[in-house]
């Protein structure tokens, strides 16, 4: 146990990209304490911290959606806001609140995402889909351009990573992402009940389970710097290799994706040959190939392989594709079925 606390200190000192691997399993061990049976939830949003990428988490009412953000901001550290979706949150409500203070005068005081200046390191939009489009619209902003401006000024916030949840059940007084907004979430991650039945046991009977504030309150904070995700997620993409014959399974998997029939993908009751309108974008390739490079640093490697690239595949590219709307209603069935084909049929190298 000393010698684990001694080697992590060594490797936290020397600063290098192994001391951040260290405080990265560090980071999803603690994780790990407050949320169980998730840990491939919680792997990929550690690759998404590293990726430099905002996620959208979506799943099944009471899964644990919320007590994954909070653990990971709680474990990350720094600055930390929350906003709920509804259907009368205005844009502005993000940036300033105006009120009448205790004397009668007008007050304007500023919202979650300025409350903390430019040292905002998680922003968790709870329920986005309960929000309207005018909200998403800064929303998207705010993910892309990491800024906004407020009060006569430009605010920006380099360390900012956004994460939203929506659940997938109430469709009821809801707004659907438009596409573009959806692409610039580098992953959406479905979050399932966990299927072992040792795990489902713990979360009914433990007591621990039922009180989120105190699970969540008990995890060590700061277990990785926020101000220094950037340059970690630099050198990591600086430093994990791509092979040339990787390069060419890449591009394989992407055209497979765009033109699934030509390497005879096939999927019940759908025509092929309509089915995409639309299958991943540059940017959508790119994020795929960011993700795996982290994939692979965390796994210590400094070479991506296949398997890299499969752990992350359908995260990171699922909710780039665009169907042809007669098969929407289906969506998540056909495009798990797609991802899945395309990696059996394109020769790994
Ligand atoms: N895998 C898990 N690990 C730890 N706690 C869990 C897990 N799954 C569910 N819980 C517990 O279930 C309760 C509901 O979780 P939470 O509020 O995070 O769900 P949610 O998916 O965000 O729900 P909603 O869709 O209503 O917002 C909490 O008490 C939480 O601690």
């Amino acid at each position: 146990m000393a010698s684990t606390s001694i080697a992590e200190r060594r490797a936290e000192a020397d600063g290098s990209l192994e001391g951040w691997r260290t405080r990265a399993l560090a980071f999803e061990a603690e994780i790990s304490r407050a949320v169980i049976g998730q840990p491939h939830v919680v792997r990929l949003l550690t690759i998404a911290l590293f990726a430099r990428g905002h996620v959208l988490l979506e799943g099944d009412v009471g899964v644990g959606k919320t007590t994954i953000l909070r653990s990971v901001a709680q474990a990350l550290g720094g600055p930390f806001e929350r906003i709920e979706g509804t259907v009368d949150l205005m844009p502005t409500d993000m940036l300033y609140t105006a009120f009448v203070d205790d004397d009668g005068k007008p007050r304007v005081e500023p919202g979650p995402v300025l409350r903390h200046g430019e040292d905002l390191a998680v922003f968790f939009f709870n329920e986005i889909n309960r929000a309207r489009p005018q909200v998403h619209s800064l929303l998207l902003r705010l993910m892309a351009e990491r800024s906004v401006t407020a009060f006569g000024k430009e605010w920006s916030f380099p360390h900012l990573q956004v994460f939203a949840d929506r659940n997938r059940v109430e469709k009821e007084e809801t707004f659907e992402l438009p596409a573009a907004a959806r692409d610039r979430f580098v992953m959406e991650i479905g979050v399932d009940t966990p299927a072992d039945p040792e795990v489902r046991r713990e979360l009914v009977f433990d007591p621990r389970f039922h009180d989120v504030d105190g699970l969540i309150g008990g995890l060590k904070t700061g277990v990785l710097d926020h101000r220094g995700l950037n340059d970690a997620g630099r050198a990591i993409q600086a430093s994990v290799k791509t092979s040339r014959t990787l390069e060419q399974y890449v591009l394989g998997l992407w055209d497979a994706l765009r033109l699934p029939a030509s390497v005879d993908v096939a999927i019940e009751g759908v025509d092929m040959g309509r089915l995409i309108l639309g299958g991943g974008s540059p940017r959508g390739v790119s994020a795929l190939v960011r993700c795996a490079r982290v994939r692979a640093w965390l796994e210590g490697r400094d070479m991506v392989l296949p398997e890299d690239l499969r752990a992350v595949f359908a995260p990171v590219m699922a909710h780039r594709i665009f169907l042809d709307p007669i098969y929407e209603l289906r969506r998540d069935r056909i495009v798990r079925d797609l991802c899945a084909q395309v990696f059996e049929r394109v020769p790994a190298p």
